[in-house]
This record gives structure tokens, sequence and C-alpha cells, in this order.
């Protein structure tokens, strides 16, 4: 299955009074990490879905595991593997590292879905397409 890798700074702007990470943060960058990954691949899922719908991944589940906090400034790398494709569900580990160190682990689950313009409460969730299957399930 996919896994998507890359670095990322903490800012001040991420950051308790304390100097480490606001766990807060952690979240949008999954969210920002996990769009990346799509947008690699080149797909956008949030892209307009004909005249009428934009598309979208909303979040169906999310646990996170604090194991050790990054202070100000640190790198921290974000790893993104895709554990489950199912019907209209995809599932995703997320680890968050200090060189090998695990500072903290998520698994998520997202549903490939729309969002009919000028209705954002009558969310359509779909079967992930073929396409995006196939990225997902590629080992690399
Ligand atoms: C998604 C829903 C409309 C339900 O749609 P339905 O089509 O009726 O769902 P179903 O029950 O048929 O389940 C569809 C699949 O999801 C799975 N599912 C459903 N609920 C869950 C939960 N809670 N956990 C895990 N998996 C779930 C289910 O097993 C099905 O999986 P497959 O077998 O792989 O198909 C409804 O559950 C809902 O509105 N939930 C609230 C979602 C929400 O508010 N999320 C947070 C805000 S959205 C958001 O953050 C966002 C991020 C990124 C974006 O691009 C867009 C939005």
């Amino acid at each position: 299955m996919r896994h998507y890798t890359y670095d990322r700074r903490l800012n001040w702007s991420e950051c308790d009074a304390g100097g480490i990470i606001f766990f807060p943060h952690y979240a949008r960058w999954m969210v920002d990490g996990l769009n990346e990954m799509f947008l690699s691949l080149g797909i956008d899922p949030n892209a307009p879905r004909g005249d009428n719908a934009l598309g979208g991944l909303p979040v169906l589940g999310l646990s996170m595991k604090f194991v050790s906090a990054p202070a100000l400034h640190e790198t921290v790398t974000h790893q993104i593997i895709v554990t489950k494709i199912g019907g209209k569900s995809m599932a995703f580990r997320h680890r968050f590292l200090r060189g090998e160190e695990l500072l903290m682990e998520a698994e998520e689950t997202r549903v490939w879905a729309e969002h009919p313009l000028g209705n954002p409460r009558a969310l359509r969730t779909q079967q992930v397409p073929d396409h995006v299957r196939a990225l997902l399930q590629e080992a690399a």
C-alpha cells in the first residue's frame, strides 16, 4: 500500500507556552499532509465534480496517541501509510517522528464524498473511484 513521507519544522505559531507542540496542530498537519499525498498523485480531492458539487474527504474517525513532544524549531518527519481501502472509506496511519523516535501516532478514517454547492450539509458519500484505489494500492 502507498506510503508518503515529508519533513516539516515545528513553528512558533504551533507551540504552547512551554515551547512544545500544541496538539490541535497535529490534526491540521494530518489534513495538509494527506492533501499533499493526494496532490502528489495527481488527485485533487477537493476539485469540482461537475458543475454543482465540490469533492471532499470528510473525516469519520480519528484516534491519536502521544508518546513524546517535539520542541520549537525541531524537524518532524510525517509518514502517512494507507492501511485500508474499503468501498467508500479509506484508512490511514500517521506517524510523526524525530529521526527514528516516534512522537505521535494516529489512525484516521476518511470517506470519498462530494458537497452539493450551496447545501454543504447534504454531504453525499461515493465509492472510491477505481483510479484512486489503484494509486493508493501501489507499494510506494
Ligand atoms: C459521512 C456521512 C454523511 C454518512 O454517509 P453514509 O454514506 O450514510 O455513510 P455509511 O454509513 O454508508 O458509511 C460509508 C463508509 O464509511 C464508513 N464509516 C461510517 N462511519 C464511520 C466511522 N464513524 N468510523 C469509521 N468508518 C465509518 C463505513 O464503514 C463505510 O465504509 P465502506 O464499507 O468502506 O464503504 C455521515 O456519517 C456524516 O455526515 N458524518 C459527519 C462527518 C463529519 O462531520 N466530519 C468532520 C467534518 S468534515 C471535514 O473535516 C473535512 C475534511 C476534509 C475534507 O475534504 C472535507 C471535510
